[in-house]
């Protein structure tokens, strides 16, 4: 399969030759065909991303979480711009369970982060389109190794939902940033637990006017709170600060904190250990998403299905009995 190049576009290499001398163009154009359905390009994403792989993996990847209005925006592009004064290169990626009904994406909107949109330093990509969260969050797993070879040295993977997408993110990252407000408790946030378990720091946004002494009340009781969970194997304490993003108070400490954690996580071996272990649960998802495109791919099973469907409804089948059916026939495809 090397050298393959489907009509209209270029070879792998040529693909990743551009990456590798910061070529955003060909990174975006690298992107779209990662990001694309067709099987021609599907067959050259997976030699791009083959060939990608020695050339990456050297950035710090954060997932930042919030409900929508927590000022994540705001945030990524306060704390996008102080990574850039840090000499640093950042790119921001989204997933957006939205985006699997729409089609498209308002997360990663360059409206969103108007200054940081326009720098050379940071290069901000919108949420994959997909069927399924899985299929989306392999995309920007994916998308993540290219901008890697880019030369970003900070992948900031931001997350809109409420649900099973911070897990994705939280799956691919290796620090879990999670943003709150004062003033309202973890179930008017739509904060579940699980999440805050999953976090290593929790950041208290618009801590600026009549909002500073609330904000700081609520630091002292998420940190009170996420001491009752039990220590997380990475061994970091995960810790609880104020900011206000719009006014860039509290950026530097955000920093600070995930600079600690990644000493302490490389000196205890937690880093590349979690970085092994994300690896092989992403050949697991992908595994998942090649064998259930086969499976609801195939016209034969489609045709089965919808009579199942009719039979299921006027109780002529149990659904167990029929789900057996349709594997049995599915096995006997190949
Ligand atoms: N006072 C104050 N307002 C803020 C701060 N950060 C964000 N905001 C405001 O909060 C509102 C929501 O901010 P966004 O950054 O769009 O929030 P978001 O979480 O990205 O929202 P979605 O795009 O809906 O997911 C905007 O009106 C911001 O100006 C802050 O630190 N202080």
């Amino acid at each position: 399969m090397k050298n393959y190049k489907p009509k209209g576009r270029l070879t792998a290499s040529a693909y990743i030759d551009g990456i590798l001398k910061g070529d955003r163009v060909l990174l975006s154009r690298a992107i779209t065909i990662i990001e694309s359905n067709l099987e021609s390009d599907k067959v050259l994403a997976k030699e791009i991303i083959q060939e990608i792989l020695p050339h990456s993996g050297k950035s710090i990847r954060i997932g930042i979480t919030g409900v929508p209005g927590v000022g994540k925006s705001t945030f990524i592009e306060s704390f996008g711009k102080y990574l850039i004064t840090q000499g640093k290169r950042v790119a921001i990626l989204s997933i957006d369970p939205s985006s699997q009904r729409s089609k498209g994406s308002i997360l990663g909107d360059k409206t969103r982060m108007e200054e940081l949109a326009t720098m050379q330093e940071a290069y901000i990509r919108p949420s994959a389109s997909g069927d399924t969260l899985g299929g989306v969050a392999n995309k920007t797993g994916e998308t993540m190794l290219l901008c890697e070879a880019g030369g970003y040295d900070i992948i900031l993977i931001e997350t809109v939902g409420v649900g099973q997408s911070e897990t994705a993110v939280h799956g691919m990252t290796d620090f879990f940033l999670l943003l709150m407000l004062s003033g309202a408790g973890d179930e008017l946030q739509g904060i579940k637990k699980g999440i805050m378990e999953m976090a290593d720091m929790v950041v208290i946004n618009k801590a600026d006017g009549d909002n500073v002494r609330m904000s700081e009340m609520a630091r002292l009781q998420y940190q009170n709170a996420l001491h009752i969970f039990p220590q997380s194997e990475s061994g970091w304490s995960p810790v609880v600060s104020t900011a206000s993003a719009i006014k860039n108070i509290g950026i530097d400490t955000v920093w600070n904190e995930v600079s600690k954690f990644k000493s302490l996580v490389d000196q205890n071996g937690y880093f590349f250990k979690n970085r092994n272990h994300q690896q092989i649960a992403w050949m697991y998802n992908n595994i998942n998403e090649e064998l259930k495109h086969l499976f609801y791919g195939s016209a034969n099973i489609k045709e089965h299905l919808s009579v199942l469907e009719r039979d299921i409804v006027s109780a002529k089948i149990s659904p167990v009995k029929a789900a057996q059916l349709m594997i049995d026939e599915f096995k006997r495809s190949f």
